[in-house]
């Protein structure tokens, strides 16, 4: 039996941000390895449309490839319709690895949301969680003013950063669109990607 975690991020693009918090989480519980699990295009509550589900799927892989602990898991983006959460994908998830603990990996901006998530109470009373500090988040302050995360406290595992990268996908997006510099914000050969396919110019 393996402990993995599940990191679901819209990866548009992956960032060193995701990254570092992947490794860090890994190293810090000891876990086997992160099932990084890149958003549907079909999902509609960023508030914009997704690139392909193409190209983040090949810049996640690229930005990935040579860490043997992250394997690129294509749940959502090969789900149907609107089985593209997070509640979905954790019960797909386990009937896929049935003899491994998986544990939703997130930062601390969605802990402060993820009871208003698709079917919040049974997602959380059916798993448990990692959760990463970000700055502006008291991760202990959040989980006091709400009674249902109160009850359900011993799920989350709270982690403070250590290691402090606070970037962004949509500063990426942003810089690159004015033509600024995200050399070392994304990893070389995902930017390269993304350059070469003029995706957020
Ligand atoms: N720098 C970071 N440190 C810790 N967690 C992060 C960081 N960036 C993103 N996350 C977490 O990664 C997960 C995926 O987030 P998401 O894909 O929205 O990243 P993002 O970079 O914030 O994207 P966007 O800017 O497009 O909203 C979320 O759980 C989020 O909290
Ligand atoms: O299931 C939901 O209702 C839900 C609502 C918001 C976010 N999520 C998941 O949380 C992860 C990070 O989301 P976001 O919005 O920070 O990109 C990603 O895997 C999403 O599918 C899930």
């Amino acid at each position: 039996m393996g402990r993995y975690g599940v990191f679901g991020s819209a990866c548009d693009p992956i960032t060193i941000g995701h990254l570092v918090t992947m490794e860090m989480v890994i190293d810090r519980r000891k876990l086997d390895g992160m099932i990084l699990v890149p958003s549907s295009i079909k999902r509609r509550d960023k508030g914009r449309d997704l690139t392909s589900n193409e190209h983040r799927l090949n810049m996640a892989r690229l930005a990935t490839a040579d860490n043997p602990k992250i394997q690129v898991n294509t749940i959502e983006m090969d789900a149907e319709g609107w089985e593209t959460y997070t509640y979905e994908t954790m019960k797909k998830l386990k009937q896929e690895f049935p003899n491994d603990e998986l544990l939703f990996v997130m930062g601390a901006d969605n802990l402060q949301d993820i009871v208003s998530w698709h079917k919040g109470h049974e997602l959380i009373e059916s798993n448990c969680f990692i959760v990463m500090g970000r700055e502006g988040y008291d991760m202990a302050d959040i989980i006091a003013k709400d009674s249902f995360l109160i009850k359900n406290e011993h799920r989350f595992d709270c982690l403070s950063k250590g290691v402090n990268i606070e970037t962004s996908s949509t500063l990426i997006r942003s810089r690159i669109k004015d033509g600024l510099s995200v050399r070392y914000l994304v990893p070389q050969p995902a930017l390269e990607y993304a350059l070469k396919h003029r995706l957020y110019q």
